[in-house]
């Protein structure tokens, strides 16, 4: 079956579930799992300039519409400018680069990662004597300005937010010449984001939940994989506790993201189309919010920058 799709204010449609991309960085990998993914019946893919794997992801595409698999039209794809190229010529660079990387004359969706901007330049990271990484103070709205002349010029489709908290958004929405169509953040069940989906819905902004799955890391060490309460409502429904944090996303109308190397999660976290999650189920979910607790993306590169977006409430 294929993934439904969402309609984003500018009249294009999403599938509303993708595959990510980060860290998928072994030579040859990420090209594998994107073939497999189309074989599959993924249709949209979740990339970024900073993941380094947008050719592969690019070559696999290319490959499939070769075959006669897919043609371009078919499949929905995402990236985003990276901190360091919000300074609008760089931002325009940027977008280029990134084309050339796919090998691809447009994309779909083209998010500002982050709201906050490191030093103008080519270094993703790039780092002061002291250590830390340098910031710039090049406002978002100029990065909008690019992204905006990238869609008049025909290489984007249509262009968006990342990470980027209410305030943030309003600020675009008030400088906007074209709205943005999405706004990606963190989400799952111990962030469950209600107050800024809420907010991005009403502004008719759709909503992608980055990290659905939400892997054990450093800064969490409690994953909703392992909760009681998900594993429970996956034995109700006779699914695994991934499937249900991806149902849970697309049955609240969140577009969702989750990445996998691996084939038989790649082939359960899409099949999660058959079954509906009660009223009762999404409560419980939506109930196991920790607040900024939950939260694992910190980014403590940018956590004194005037732009940073996680001081605010929501
Ligand atoms: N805009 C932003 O700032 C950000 C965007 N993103 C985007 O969101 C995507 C998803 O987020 P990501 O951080 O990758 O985290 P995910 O929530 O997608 O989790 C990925 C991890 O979960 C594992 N996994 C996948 N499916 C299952 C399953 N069904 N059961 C158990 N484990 C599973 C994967 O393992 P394995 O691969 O080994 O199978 C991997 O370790 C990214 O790839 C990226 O595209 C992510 C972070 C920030
Ligand atoms: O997209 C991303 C993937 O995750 C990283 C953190 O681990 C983020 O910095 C970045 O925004």
């Amino acid at each position: 079956m294929a993934s439904p799709k969402i309609k984003f204010n500018n009249g294009l449609e999403c599938p509303i579930l993708g595959l990510g991309t980060y860290l998928i960085k072994t030579r040859g990998e990420a090209e594998r799992v994107v073939k497999e993914a189309i074989d599959i019946g993924y249709r949209h893919f979740d990339c970024a300039y900073f993941y380094e794997n947008e050719d592969e992801v690019g070559r696999a595409i290319r490959a499939k519409i070769g075959e006669g698999v897919i043609k371009r039209e078919d499949v929905f794809i995402t990236s985003k400018v990276w901190n360091n190229f919000h300074r609008k010529d760089l931002a325009k660079a940027a977008l280029d680069k990134t084309l050339s990387n796919f090998g691809l004359d447009y994309i779909d969706l083209y998010l500002v990662h982050w709201p906050f901007a490191y030093k103008d330049g080519w270094d993703m990271r790039p780092l002061g004597d002291d250590g830390k990484v340098v910031y710039s103070d090049v406002d978002f709205v100029e990065t909008w300005k690019a992204l905006e002349d990238g869609v008049r010029a025909g290489k984007i489709k249509s262009i968006g937010l990342s990470n980027f908290n209410k305030e943030q958004t309003l600020k675009i929405l008030k400088n906007a010449e074209i709205k943005p169509v999405n706004n990606q953040i963190e989400c799952h069940p111990y962030l469950n984001q209600s107050k800024l989906i809420e907010f991005c819905k009403s502004q008719g902004i759709t909503v992608t939940a980055y990290r659905p799955i939400s892997p054990i890391d450093e800064f969490a060490p409690e994953t909703p994989l392992n909760d009681p309460a998900v594993k429970k409502i996956a034995s109700k429904h006779g699914k695994g506790a991934g499937q249900i944090l991806i149902r849970w996303q697309i049955q609240r109308g969140v577009i969702a993201i989750p990445k996998t190397v691996t084939k038989q999660r790649l082939l359960d976290n899409f099949n999660v189309f058959d079954f509906t999650l009660d009223d009762e189920d999404m409560s419980t979910l939506s109930s196991l919010d920790k607040g900024r607790a939950g939260r694992a993306i910190i980014m403590p590169d940018a956590v004194e920058h005037k732009d940073y977006p996680f001081n605010a409430e929501f």
